[in-house]
């Protein structure tokens, strides 16, 4: 155990418990998922987060590798009522701080009133509340992240074959591993290029669909992913989840802006405006698509009526906003990756034969 202190924008300086030392700085958000704590910490779109557990116990049931969506921790830290041992060694083993016996639903309801904010961490025998406050003072907004999508994307194309059925070329920005493993069970082969992929790339690659994936930060920051969505519109379908929607959009005129809190859960209802049905969905988000351009507004957030799913039948484009894949989170909506291979087999760029 050591000394804690957490610097907040408001100007609190808040003591807690260390559990996993450093010091650090980042957008301070919360999740109120009450399990997933694996899937959550080695999600990309948290880079340069610190993220708050809203769930009291964080650990209970263990760390178990082949539930991570990615090979590392991607929040700068941790907070939580109550971290275990278990979650405390992989934290401190990946070198991220991690704080706890905090009131946290003080610091949610504090988020929740005065949105997002930046904050600053420091962990240690001997640190002081001006340590946490050195932190706060260096640290950037998310729209100041620019080179982001280099911190969190492959450098290399890797292929994940699922049979062969489909070629799909997934625009890594930040992308859960789960997202490959949705097409891959669906027999579509995945290959994951780098955020700054280029059109004469893809084209080279000749794939049935082009896929943005998830990713940290604003969406502005990721201009190389925009510019093949313009290239290829109305020429090969196009899905996008979370992050992509928000490409998407602003590729075919759309507009998108940064919310006061975000949704950050496992519980966030989504109304279908075809069917009326509700579904529980996972979300990760801090910015949201205000103006959706050339796309149909066909899902909203039940909660304040935020964009949720986007489409253009004509173009084959369909997006979502929250995480169809799940890990963590409901499988209400697992059929999404149903409808993005169904435009691949309804259209004539379905280059690879099944038979
Ligand atoms: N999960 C995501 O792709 C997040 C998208 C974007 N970084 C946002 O915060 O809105």
């Amino acid at each position: 155990m050591s000394d804690a202190y957490l610097a907040l924008e408001d100007g609190r300086v808040i003591e807690a418990r260390g559990r996993s030392p450093g010091q650090t700085r980042g957008e301070l958000v919360f999740t109120t998922a009450y399990t997933g704590y694996e899937e959550s910490l080695t999600d990309p779109s948290y880079e340069e987060q610190v993220l708050t557990f809203s769930y009291p116990l964080i650990g209970n049931y263990g760390v178990r590798e082949e539930r991570f969506e990615s090979d590392r921790i991607h929040p700068r830290a941790a907070i939580a009522h109550e971290f275990t041992e278990e979650v405390v060694e992989w934290l401190d083993s990946e070198d991220v701080p991690a704080i706890d016996h905090i009131d946290t639903r003080d610091l949610v309801t504090s988020i929740r009133e005065e949105g997002a904010m930046k904050c600053g961490i420091a962990v240690g025998d001997d640190v002081t509340p001006a340590d946490a406050e050195a932190q706060l003072a260096k640290c950037k907004g998310m729209s100041e992240h620019t080179e982001i999508g280099a911190q969190v994307s492959t450098v290399e194309h890797e292929t994940y074959r699922g049979g062969g059925e489909a070629d799909v070329a997934l625009i890594d920005c930040g992308a859960k591993m789960s997202i490959v493993d949705s097409l891959n069970e669906r027999g579509a082969d995945v290959h994951v290029l780098p955020h700054d992929t280029t059109a004469a790339e893809v084209e080279e690659l000749d794939p049935d669909l082009l896929f943005i994936s998830n990713g940290p930060g604003d969406p502005a920051n990721f201009g190389d992913a925009q510019a093949l969505v313009e290239e290829f519109v109305g020429e090969i379908p196009l899905a996008g989840i979370c992050l992509g929607q928000q490409v998407i959009a602003r590729a075919l005129g759309g507009t998108t802006e940064k919310m006061d809190f975000g949704h950050r859960g496992v519980n966030q209802p989504v109304r279908d405006l075809n069917t009326g049905k509700v579904i529980m969905t996972t979300q990760n988000h801090g910015y949201t698509v205000d103006e959706p351009g050339d796309l149909n507004v066909t899902q909203v957030n039940v909660n304040d009526d935020t964009a949720e799913g986007l489409e253009n039948a004509e173009l084959n484009v369909i997006t979502r906003q929250y995480h169809p894949e799940a890990h963590p989170g409901p499988h209400d909506s697992l059929g999404f990756f149903d409808d993005v291979l169904g435009m691949v087999n309804g259209t004539e760029h379905k280059l690879v034969a099944d038979d």
